[in-house]
């Protein structure tokens, strides 16, 4: 590979007078760099001035070929001495500060002075001088900044506590720098060194002393300035040949109350000691987001106390009919459509749960847990990290309508997907007579916690399916609130990626997103309105992936396929095409026959109530006049008696008498009846005995309709 060169790179030094400084500026001027040695020619106290140090340096730099100036300014005026190297050479493309001096006093010995002076060098210094450069590197869109730090900043170090804490200073300044210049390509990181130097020569053993040449760590300073080093905001530590990062960790902890209206005692900080200060599987958080993120996550966990980390009665989940109404209304059900009522209204008749409430159970065992934060090896994963991937249900017994569910969570594998880690858990849900009434498995994808060395793909995660290779059987959408995800929240899942502007921003969206489970309740919804009549108990299972993430207000459209008991479907945002879940499919006990089929012989010898869809006429957006209503009867098994009906008669109010139906079908009506109709003041039977509705094209199906109708008009 090719040297690493500085070919018309300029680049300051300061303090390059001696020491490592000088080791930096001869290895950055035998490189190709024009070098600025900055150097006062002060003692190593601070006291005096001189040129002769930088004039040295540059000396030998020109000896050897290179290009280099002397400065002798004060770095304290740092915007000084990078106006040298832009009155010489036109350009700043790379500043080490260097500079340094020492007062070392044992702590209360210090004087104001020493301390100034002290802070002046190093850290103002470095400040100045970063700060003037840092314009120059914003322009060009390229800068390499080092800050010098050292062992005695980050462990402390007898008689230098005014040196220990400007060195510590600079590491704070050289994290923000790196974070405010990253998107300019300005690199800023922290070189600890332990060199031969003035500074060290009487206070480390000779023979050690000798061994620590500042030529053996100029190079690791040299790279981190290079162009192709990616490294920003880290600190490296080096000396006598080795070099290694040095990064700040933090441990597990512990939380020190049960619940957010607790308070906190001295004695349980005292109980929680042991776990406070264990460093066991500690963690170097990336950034001050990420830190704000964990915090937010446990504040989540000591709002809802209900999982065993939380302190309370393990994994029981209570709910009522309120909870599941509320439910609905989170996933979209309204009293304004077909047939609906029925999951808003705990008096009615037939009041159901929508099936998929019955996530909610499985998804706060697993937010309660740790099983999931815990599941990936060597790291703990936070809130501010997961996003719901895949989900699958499955109602496999008699479920309450309220009452209690115990789950049991399991992680049943682990899969390393690069970006992330796909966490798989299995979740058991109970009745209270014991039996296993849900099986849900959750997948959570943990965004960067992948490569982490675990396998690809799973074994035990169940399978999407694709959709089949045709136009959908049926389209149905829905508007989502602006509100859907604080409305749905309220079911449990308060996640603040939901709700908090900051959790949004922290996770990289622009605004809160919908919850997967609030898309998937929605979506699933429509399929059972669409194939299965808002017949809950027809629900056997369901299994999607959440491909992308939806944003309140957005319209989904589910798109579906019909292939048996399995309909398959796909969920996009109308507005912007994005397929926002895939792979999906709801498994029914049985499918509600379109009517042509539900009239054969054979159907209408059932004893059951009998129970078909006349017709289904889609509402067109682009056509004002069309019409969007589903039609639906109850009749019992000799078709004698109409015992419900219902129409939906959206978009209803510029009606003109033709809406769009399937093709070969056409329902009539004046603009007067039909108004009548969708007040509910003409029966829908008995506008089509008056011949005031007519279905026409669909020869069949008027065929067969007539009959049934005129018998039950004659009850
Ligand atoms: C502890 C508490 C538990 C908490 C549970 C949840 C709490 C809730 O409050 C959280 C939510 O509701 S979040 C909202 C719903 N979810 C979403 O919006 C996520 C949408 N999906 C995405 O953005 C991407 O798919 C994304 C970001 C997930 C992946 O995208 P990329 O990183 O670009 O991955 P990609 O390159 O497409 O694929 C890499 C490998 O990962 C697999 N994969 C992709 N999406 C997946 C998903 N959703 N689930 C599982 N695996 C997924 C890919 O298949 C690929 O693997 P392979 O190459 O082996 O096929």
């Amino acid at each position: 590979m090719a040297d690493l060169r500085f070919d018309g790179r300029v680049v300051v030094v300061t303090g390059a007078g001696a020491g490592l400084g000088r080791a930096y500026a001869l290895l950055f001027g035998s490189r190709g760099a024009k070098v600025v040695v900055n150097d006062l020619g002060g003692g190593r106290h601070g006291d005096g001035s001189s040129s002769k140090a930088a004039d040295s340096v540059v000396d030998e730099i020109k000896r050897n070929g290179g290009i280099a100036v002397a400065d002798y300014n004060s770095v304290v005026d740092g915007d000084k001495v990078i106006k040298t190297a832009l009155d010489n050479f036109g350009r700043i493309d790379v500043l080490i500060n260097n500079a340094g001096i020492l007062r070392d006093k044992s702590f209360v010995r210090i004087s104001d002075q020493d301390w100034d002076l002290v802070h002046n060098v190093h850290l103002k210094g470095s400040f100045k001088a970063t700060q003037a450069a840092f314009p120059v590197f914003k322009k060009q869109g390229y800068g390499r900044i080092v800050m010098t730090s050292s062992n005695s900043g980050l462990y402390g170090n007898f008689g230098q506590a005014n040196y220990s804490a400007a060195k510590m200073g600079l590491v704070g300044l050289a994290s923000t720098v790196a974070i405010e210049g990253a998107k300019s390509n300005i690199h800023c990181n922290v070189i600890v060194p332990t060199a031969a130097s003035r500074l060290t020569e009487d206070i480390l053993p000779p023979d050690l002393y000798a061994e620590l040449k500042p030529e053996l760590i100029a190079p690791v300073v040299a790279y981190l300035c290079h162009e192709s080093c990616e490294e920003n905001g880290s600190i490296i530590e080096s000396a006598a040949g080795w070099a290694g990062k040095c990064t700040i960790v933090r441990a597990k902890g512990n939380l020190l109350r049960s619940k957010i209206s607790d308070i906190v005692t001295v004695e349980n900080v005292r109980d929680s000691w042991e776990k406070v200060t264990d460093i066991t599987g500690a963690e170097r958080l990336a950034s001050i987001q990420e830190a704000t993120g964990q915090l937010m996550s446990d504040l989540e966990r000591l709002s809802n106390p209900t999982g065993p980390e939380g302190g309370s009665d393990g994994n029981t989940f209570s709910f009522t009919s309120k909870d599941a109404i509320l439910y609905a209304l989170g996933v979209g059900a309204s009293t304004g459509a077909t047939n609906e009522l029925k999951f808003l209204y705990e008096n009615h008749e037939d009041f159901q749960v929508l099936p998929t409430y019955y996530v909610q159970p499985a998804l706060m065992a697993v937010m309660m847990s740790r099983t999931t934060t815990d599941a990936v090896p060597g790291k703990t994963i936070g809130l501010e990290q997961v996003l719901h991937g895949e989900q699958y249900i499955e109602v496999c017994g008699e479920v309450p309508t309220e009452g209690n569910l115990v789950s049991k969570v399991s992680v049943e594998e682990v899969l390393d997907k690069g970006s992330g880690a796909a966490i798989v858990s299995k979740i058991e849900t109970f009745n209270e007579s014991g039996d296993l009434v849900l099986v849900n498995q959750t997948v959570t994808f943990a965004v960067k916690a992948g490569n982490f060395g675990g396998p690809r793909n799973g074994v035990k995660i169940i399978p999407t399916q694709p959709k089949p290779n045709r136009r959908p059987d049926a389209s149905l959408s829905q508007k989502t609130s602006v509100d859907q995800a604080a409305l749905y929240r309220l079911s449990g899942d308060t996640n603040p990626l939901h709700i908090d502007p900051n959790m949004a921003g922290i996770m990289g969206y622009d605004r809160p997103i919908l919850h997967g489970l609030c898309s998937l309740g929605f979506s699933v919804r429509l399929v059972l309105r669409q194939f299965a009549n808002n017949d809950a108990t027809l629900f056997r299972a369901c299994k999607l992936r959440f491909v992308k993430p939806v944003f309140p207000g957005e319209t989904l459209r589910v798109d579906m396929w019909r292939e048996n008991n399995r309909i398959h479907f796909e969920t996009v945002v109308a507005e912007t095409g994005v397929t926002v879940i895939s792979g999906a499919y709801v498994d029914l006990k049985s499918v509600m026959q379109p009517l042509a089929n539900k009239l054969s012989a054979s159907n209408l010898k059932s004893d059951a109530v009998f129970e078909f869809i006349i017709d289904q006429v889609k509402a067109d957006p682009n056509k004002a006049k069309s019409v969007g209503g589903v039609f639906l009867y109850n009749i019992t098994k000799d078709g004698k008696q109409a015992k419900q009906w219902t129409m939906d008669l959206k978009n209803a109010k510029v009606y003109n008498g033709k809406p769009e139906g399937k093709p070969n079908t056409t329902l009539t009506i004046s603009d007067e009846d039909f108004m009548l109709l969708s007040e509910g003041k003409l029966n829908p039977q008995t506008a089509f005995m008056k011949g005031k509705l007519k279905v026409t094209g669909n020869v069949m199906l008027a065929q067969k309709l007539a009959p049934l109708l005129k018998a039950n008009a004659k009850l």
